[in-house]
């Protein structure tokens, strides 16, 4: 079976002479939940930068290896058209229009995917609401006045309703409570398994993304230093040494 996304040796610089990236090859299978874990500077946001056509912008390039989405080669495909296609990259920092309501907001993303109508948008609604309750009781709210949990599930619910068939979040649960960012990683699991949807997680906290992706591969320098089933992760001993030693990560 073609996978959803298979990376294969990216190596990217940002500038002449940074090598963020060195080697990186990453699967996630069609309607797989998989978690690119590692601790700052590892190079995770770089990864989904690269899938998402992101790089160009802050002068960054892939210089080795390739990116395939459903057997294609995306890699030098500009950001807008992949988010057409249904590649979505829920980035770094909760980005929404705080000036715009939770249902502006919701609905500004369904130009992303070039689409449009009042049928549509209700139906999407009803379908991210579903999802996010908390969201529906704020409709009417602008962005900037919700917590910062909410502000996270609009952020994916944004994503959401732009229907994509791959989702990237890049640390969701960063800033917020554990309970909050435990809340949000079951409902991404449920989407997962209702939708079928292809999600790559990018997560300092690594108990948690492993307790709900089914896979993970972890960066460190540029590099995939260790992958595997999610359980199999948590119960090496290595990695819960390096990242879950009783540190701030390990709730
Ligand atoms: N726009 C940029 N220009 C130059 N170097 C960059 C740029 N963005 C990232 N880097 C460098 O690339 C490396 C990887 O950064 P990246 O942001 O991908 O790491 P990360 O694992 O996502 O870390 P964090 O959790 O802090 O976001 C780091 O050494 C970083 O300093």
């Amino acid at each position: 079976m073609v996978a959803a996304l298979e990376i294969s040796g990216l190596k990217v610089l940002y500038g002449q002479a940074i090598e963020a990236l060195d080697g990186v090859s990453i699967t996630v299978p069609d309607g797989g939940f998989v978690a690119l874990l590692g601790a700052n500077g590892a190079g995770k946001s770089t990864t989904l930068k690269a899938i998402s056509g992101l790089l160009r912008f802050e002068n960054g390039r892939i210089a080795e290896g390739t990116i395939k989405y459903r057997g294609e080669d995306i890699a030098a495909i500009p950001s807008y058209q992949l988010a057409r296609r249904g590649i979505l990259h829920v980035r770094e920092g909760r980005f929404v229009f705080p000036t715009m309501t939770v249902e502006e907001n919701l609905e500004a993303s369904l130009f992303a995917r070039g689409k449009r109508g009042p049928a549509l948008a209700r139906r999407v609604y009803e379908e991210v609401f579903h999802y996010f309750p908390a969201l529906k009781e704020r409709a009417k709210s602008q962005a900037g006045y919700l917590s910062g949990g909410e502000q996270q599930m609009l952020a994916i619910g944004r994503a959401l309703f732009a229907q994509p068939e791959l989702l990237m979040v890049d640390e969701a649960s960063l800033g917020l409570a554990p309970k909050i960012a435990a809340d949000i990683f079951t409902i991404l699991d449920k989407i997962s398994n209702d939708r079928k949807l292809s999600i790559l997680v990018v997560e300092q906290n690594v108990t948690l993304a492993l307790r709900h992706a089914a896979y993970g591969y972890v960066l460190e320098n540029g590099r995939i230093v260790s992958e595997g089933e999610s359980q199999k992760l948590l119960d090496r001993d290595s990695l819960s040494r390096r990242y879950l030693g009783g540190g701030a990560n390990a709730h």
